[in-house]
């Protein structure tokens, strides 16, 4: 039922009222006072009246006190925490020390029973502008906090985007140092179109993906009759990167003999193809990112000390998810907001349980792997909010603090997954040869870490024949995400 009051007020405010039954004295006041008042008496209807409306104030009676301690928590999952509720109650039933504790935690104001209206109308209109105040700090917040597509409120990524616009204005190499899914192309990309070659072309290498064999010619191109099979002349990444940006994604998987050739471009600023003569001047800034330890990887001799050291000039960390935990809320609604055109029920905001659960979770797969989490959640959600369940995190909705054994366990399994389906260029049967382990757990801990072999490996190259996933894995739908914010050449 709904009591329309618009005709008393310039703007409308949106009100719900829980009660059953409802006083009509009241329901009569609030129409006269300006409300949109929309009455609900179970907690179908309070789903119902929820869905697809711009409410700003819950008002719920409480008849019961062990009923109504019970009652807050989940109008308050049902409406999402924008929502300031007040509670009506009698002051006798003020003494059950529940009903006290619920109240406290989950309204923003309670009145005693009978409540002249003159008072309630006061905390009313107090709690809808909190609410309305709440909604414009979110946006202002939501704007500040998304400064190159990069989302975060913590410290650390704040320096994150204070070093991207410092290192945007020189032309030195950068090195960007993360965790798989941190953000290290979405870094690179903001830094280059910050700098004076924002205009020029942006040309990602992913080195880890490419076998051996074919780097020399991805990175130096061609001649025509080069080599066989080699029918015309192709343009390397680096010519094509000319006047722009060179992203070079897990440097540390450059094999040594195209260590020495990257060097000696990088000195000379000069290109030959394979099979070719001439000398191409090149004019180009190099972005080069790391998931590895190239510092080890120095001391091991298994990465060239000189290009280290040409490449290390400007250096920026990206912390995993984990250690900003106080990101995950901005991130998680912010891929909420962007795939909400996907859904394909009611689903309007996360259940307390969700929020529980991504906290306890460690994110081996960093930023990638919650927006792949929220994206499957909000298309397959059927109920209103989405649970832990609905992002794969049932058993962390329960326990977990991210620091166990288990979390290490899981974040090395997921690191090492990654690197060989990589490797592999997301040949299932021979990333299950190098891990030693049959198809079908490859098959499961693909599930388990949730990684999609259309997106994930995105730069991964089908040289090698075999079984590849292009296909659901579990049944569901396969939910590629774009991580090109920013324009770029691949
Ligand atoms: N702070 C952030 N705000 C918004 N989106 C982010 C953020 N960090 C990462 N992402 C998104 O997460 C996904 C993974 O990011 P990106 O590809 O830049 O990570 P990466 O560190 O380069 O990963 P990998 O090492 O696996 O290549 C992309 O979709 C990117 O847009």
């Amino acid at each position: 039922m709904q009591t329309n009051g618009s005709a008393y007020s310039t703007r409308v405010r949106n009100l719900i009222y829980v009660a059953s039954p409802p006083r009509t004295g009241l329901t009569q006041h609030l129409c006269e006072a300006g409300w949109n008042a929309y009455i609900a008496d179970d907690l179908g209807q309070v789903t119902e009246i929820c869905h697809g409306r711009e409410l700003s104030v819950g008002l719920v009676e409480i008849s019961d006190p062990e009923t109504g301690a019970q009652l807050l928590p989940q109008l308050v999952d049902i409406s999402g925490s924008d929502l300031n509720w007040i509670a009506l109650i009698a002051p006798q039933h003020l003494q059950h020390a529940e009903i006290r504790r619920a109240i406290a935690r989950f309204c923003y104001d309670f009145s005693t029973l009978p409540v002249p209206f003159e008072r309630l109308a006061v905390t009313l209109g107090r709690a809808h502008g909190m609410t309305e105040l709440r909604q414009k700090m979110s946006e202002i917040d939501r704007d500040a906090s998304a400064q190159f597509g990069i989302v975060g409120i913590s410290d650390a990524i704040k320096a994150v985007r204070r070093s991207i616009i410092t290192f945007a204005v020189p032309d030195a190499p950068v090195l960007i140092i993360g965790e798989t899914g941190t953000g290290k192309e979405l870094t690179a990309s903001a830094i280059h179109a910050l700098s004076r070659r924002g205009t020029g072309p942006l040309v990602t290498v992913n080195c880890g993906a490419l076998p051996a064999s074919l780097i020399q010619s991805e990175l130096f191109g061609y001649e025509k009759g080069a080599f066989t099979g080699a029918e015309r002349r192709v343009i390397g990444k680096l010519e094509a990167a000319n006047t722009g940006t060179i992203f070079l994604d897990e440097i540390g998987d450059l094999p040594s003999e195209q260590q020495v050739n990257l060097l000696r471009v990088l000195q000379e600023h000069r290109v030959q193809r394979v099979g070719g003569y001439a000398e191409i001047d090149l004019d180009l800034r190099v972005i080069a990112a790391t998931n590895a330890n190239l510092e080890r990887a120095v001391k091991e001799g298994r990465f060239r000390e000189d290009l280290y050291y040409r490449l290390n000039v400007l250096c920026l960390t990206l912390p995993p998810l984990r250690e900003r935990i106080e990101d995950i809320e901005i991130l998680a609604r912010h891929a909420f907001q962007t795939h909400l055109h996907e859904r394909t029920h009611k689903v309007k905001d996360f259940g307390q349980n969700a929020w529980k659960a991504m906290r306890s979770h460690a994110w081996p797969g960093n930023v990638r792997e919650l927006i792949n989490r929220v994206r499957r959640a909000v298309i397959t959600c059927e109920r209103p909010l989405i649970g832990a369940n609905d992002l794969g995190l049932g058993d962390l909705a329960r326990a977990g603090n991210g620091g166990s054994l288990n979390d290490a366990r899981s974040r090395a399994e997921h690191e090492l997954l990654t690197r060989i389906l990589r490797q592999t260029g997301g040949n299932v049967s021979e990333a299950a040869r190098r891990m030693d382990v049959t198809r079908a757990t490859l098959y499961r801990l693909i599930r388990k870490y949730d990684i999609n072999l259309d997106t994930d490996l995105e730069a991964s190259s089908p040289v090698e024949t075999g079984i590849q996933i292009r296909r659901p894995l579990n049944g569901q739908q396969v939910l590629p995400f774009d991580a090109r914010q920013l324009h770029k050449v691949r």
